[in-house]
């Protein structure tokens, strides 16, 4: 994937610590650089309690860093933004609003003319697999549907980010495998810029093209490798990560690194 030159999310060496009543918690994230690019696919993986959320909080603009700077271009980070769209591990959708309605709550409130609405809607909804669920309400969705829904509410305010905290994780196996399908498809279509958190080593290896590793031995620190695992999925109909060995010895590297 070409990468333009500019970052587009740049972390200089940021450190977020938090304090407890004693006052003397250790820093969770230290001292880190780290720049994302157009167009990638980043995931974050490593052992619960590392520092994973913390860091999309501080990307999303949810956390501001004890020390450091985050940019987004050359805009420094202070505050949550809609360049920067988040995928919850919950989907939070209004309940009270059907499918459509939901999907379209942004661009409303960004008072987007309503036949521009109505067509980034739609495309959007052919685009999740959720035509003929458009009239219905969150309580008759299933969870991926719901997750579907999340997703669609997102990509419709054309985040230059999608940041999603664990996606997938409250979803069946099965369900979960036609969500990250949708979501490599999705990727690759758009080129959007995604950042997600998962806690499933196996996901991050066949959707991203860089994985970033908390790793165990090291808290604070982040390890990074790049991978193409997800072109080839997306290449080889045969092709079956089960049968390929390095893609056995990169799961059982990251899983060291971790565990
Ligand atoms: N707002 C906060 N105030 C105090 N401590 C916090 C806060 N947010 C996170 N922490 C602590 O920082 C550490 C990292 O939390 P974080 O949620 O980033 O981990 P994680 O890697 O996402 O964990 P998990 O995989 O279990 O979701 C934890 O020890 C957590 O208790």
């Amino acid at each position: 994937m070409p990468q333009k030159k500019e970052p587009l999310i740049q972390l200089k060496n940021v450190t977020q610590q938090f304090f407890s009543a004693e006052n003397h918690s250790l820093p969770i994230i230290k001292d880190l650089d780290l720049s994302l690019y157009d167009g990638e696919f980043v995931s974050v993986v490593g052992p619960s309690g590392c520092g994973k959320s913390t860091l999309l909080n501080l990307i999303a603009g949810f956390l501001t860093p004890t020390s450091g700077q985050l940019f987004m271009r050359d805009q420094i980070i202070i505050g949550p933004d809609k360049s920067r769209g988040v995928v919850f591990q919950s989907p939070t959708l209004y309940p009270w609003l059907s499918v459509e309605q939901n999907i379209a709550y942004g661009p409303k409130r960004q008072k987007l003319p309503s036949e521009e609405i109505k067509q980034k809607v739609t495309t959007l909804i052919e685009q999740v697999g959720l035509i003929e669920s458009e009239t219905k309400y969150p309580f008759e969705l299933s969870g991926g549907m719901k997750q579907r829904v999340s997703i669609a509410r997102a990509m419709v305010n054309e985040p230059e980010l999608l940041l999603m905290d664990e996606p997938f994780s409250a979803l069946d196996a099965i369900t979960r495998r036609n969500m990250q399908a949708l979501l490599r498809g999705l990727w690759q279509k758009s080129h959007q810029s995604i950042f997600m958190i998962t806690h499933d080593i196996e996901e991050a290896l066949t959707l991203s093209t860089r994985v970033l590793v908390f790793p165990k031995n090291n808290p604070g620190e982040l390890k990074e490798y790049t991978f193409d695992y997800t072109q080839k999925i997306t290449q080889d109909s045969h092709y079956e990560t089960e049968m390929d060995e390095a893609f056995q010895h990169d799961k059982l590297l990251l899983l060291n690194d971790i565990m």
